[in-house]
């Protein structure tokens, strides 16, 4: 019986450690053990003690055996300064929109190197309840979607549906394929309300009229409307955009779209849409014409590309901690407003040749900062749809203007409630004043100390104090990290492979 469960413990630890891409060497490198151990262990041929258990858990980043399912905490000793190279992961945004639109596809899809972040974990659970079948290939993060003939949406797995906003994506897929349905609201960071109106404004030319009542969203479809003007979006939203454009792939006629985004993500679906036969003129600007198909049945594969807010997080891990450090695949187009920004804050660094993602379209560099010393940037930082600087990278601004000399002032006009977790950096010894609930104001230089704190219900405020916690002193804990892991796949151990200092823990 024993023997039953350490082999069934062993097994659980070589696939969590081959999930990590680490030999039995590097493992037992990591505990202080040997790797015959590790290997004796796997077998299942060793007695192992709970606390042994625990080493294992912490190293893998993976819970062996499951001691309540409290949530994930991480301890971050610092100060450190990083060093060696990191490569960029497919960015959030795109995987989403792009498992939303796999629901107009008949046939196979397989997207490449998705990031496998919690985000895409609850939307696959969601795609699953529906009957949808999802299938990860290997440990690329190949993720292989086949829909069902008919999607089942009374069984929708509610949820995990209110767990994330994407779920919103499902409106214009789902319009051509059912004519009555109720979808869960949705939900995801708490950033203020976020109106879901420019969606059914965009949606009803296509015969989509949604009402809202008792938590979910119960939409009917007309099918004798159709558009027949420009499709005018009141908001250039970059998810309201791929709801216009999925509803269209599925549409017979030529469609046009005006005010559109031209983010990173919607020109992600764009490329996809297009292997699906779809024809698209306009990608990259604001107005988009879509010629779409009646019936849509390929096996198609696509690579969704890097992720430009990523990029930029590691961008500001290098800055706040003052180290060298070079990023790789950066989705350069995407954060050259930033980097113009940093350069006139005095940041140096180096670029490589411009080389292109695995989607054959998006343009990447490698990025190799230099120690630099920064200054406050003279005019306020505020964010601008693209080809702004993006909204998402705005509260790393708040970081990096802690570190820089003089006062920084960070204008967020889009979200009701973002900025004011940025305070949460003052219990590590930042000098961040909340002027409006829409503007910060950052005294620099910060000498950071460790302190404790958890994590604001935000994905990006808490990776900005994360980062603030490596260039902290002492010892730090962040505390309840699901909302990180949302949106970023596995970043403690990969800041850790450039030297960080930080433990994932749980509370017994
Ligand atoms: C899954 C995904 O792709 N999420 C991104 C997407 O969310 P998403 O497309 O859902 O963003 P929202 O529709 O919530 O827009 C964000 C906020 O900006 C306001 N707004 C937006 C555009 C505009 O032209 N005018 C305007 O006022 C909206 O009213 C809202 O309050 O875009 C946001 C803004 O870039 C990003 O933070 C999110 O990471
Ligand atoms: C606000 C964000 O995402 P979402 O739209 O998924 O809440 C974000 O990525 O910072």
């Amino acid at each position: 019986m024993t023997q039953d469960y350490l082999g069934r413990i062993g097994n659980l630890i070589r696939d969590a450690r081959k999930h990590r891409g680490m030999t039995q060497q590097q493992l037992a490198e990591a505990l202080g053990t040997s790797q015959s151990a590790i290997n004796r262990i796997e077998k299942g041929h060793q007695n192992l003690s709970l606390e042994m258990l625990a080493r294992f858990g912490a190293a893998l980043d993976s819970e062996i055996v499951s001691v309540g399912a409290g949530p994930t905490h991480l301890r971050v000793t610092g100060p450190t300064t990083l060093s060696g190279s990191i490569d960029v992961k497919t960015s959030k945004n795109a995987g989403v929109a792009l498992l939303c639109a796999s629901l107009l596809n008949r046939g196979r899809t397989t997207l490449r190197k998705v990031a496998r972040i919690e985000e895409v974990n609850r939307l696959l659970e969601v795609l699953e309840s529906l009957g949808v079948q999802t299938r990860w290939l290997n440990d690329d993060n190949d993720l292989e979607i086949v829909p069902p003939a008919q999607l089942d949406l009374s069984a929708i797995d509610e949820e995990a549906a209110r767990r994330t906003r994407s779920v919103i994506m499902f409106l214009g897929p789902l319009l051509h394929r059912m004519e009555d349905f109720h979808l869960p609201y949705a939900g995801g960071c708490q950033l203020g309300t976020r109106t879901v109106e420019p969606h059914m404004a965009a949606l009803r030319p296509f015969g989509l009229e949604v009402k809202a009542n008792e938590g979910a969203y119960h939409a009917l479809v007309n099918r004798a409307v159709e558009p027949v003007r420009p499709i005018v979006l009141t908001e250039r939203g970059d998810t309201v955009t791929e709801n216009a454009l999925m509803a269209a792939a599925l549409h017979p006629g030529t469609t046009v779209i005006r005010n559109a985004s031209s983010n990173y993500m919607v020109q992600d679906l764009c490329f996809y849409l297009e292997k699906l036969g779809v024809a698209i003129e306009g990608i990259g600007t604001t107005t988009l014409k879509v010629t779409g198909r009646e019936r849509i049945d390929v096996d198609v594969d696509y690579s969704p590309s890097e992720d430009p807010i990523e990029a930029m997080s590691l961008l500001a891990a290098a800055i706040v901690t003052k180290s060298e450090i070079t990023i790789k695949r950066v989705p350069i187009e995407f954060l050259e407003i930033e980097l113009a920004l940093l350069e006139e804050m005095g940041l140096q660094y180096t670029r490589s040749e411009e080389y292109l993602a695995d989607n054959g379209r998006t343009r990447l560099v490698d990025l190799t900062t230099q120690r630099s010393d920064l200054r406050a940037p003279l005019d306020k930082v505020h964010p601008m749809p693209f080809p702004g600087l993006n909204i998402d990278n705005l509260p790393f601004f708040a970081v990096i203007g802690a570190v820089a000399e003089g006062q920084t002032l960070l204008h967020d006009w889009v979200y009701e409630n973002r900025a004011i977790y940025l305070l949460e950096l003052n219990k590590l010894g930042a000098d961040v004043k909340l002027l409006d609930p829409h503007r910060v104001m950052v005294q620099g230089p910060t000498r950071f100390s460790g302190a404790e704190i958890v994590c604001p219900p935000a994905l990006r405020p808490a990776v900005v104090i994360l980062l603030a916690m490596l260039a902290s002193k002492g010892t730090s804990v962040l505390r309840t990290t699901y909302v990180i892991h949302r949106g970023y796949e596995d970043l403690a151990n990969r800041l850790n492979t450039l030297g960080a200092n930080i433990e994932t823990f749980r509370d017994i």
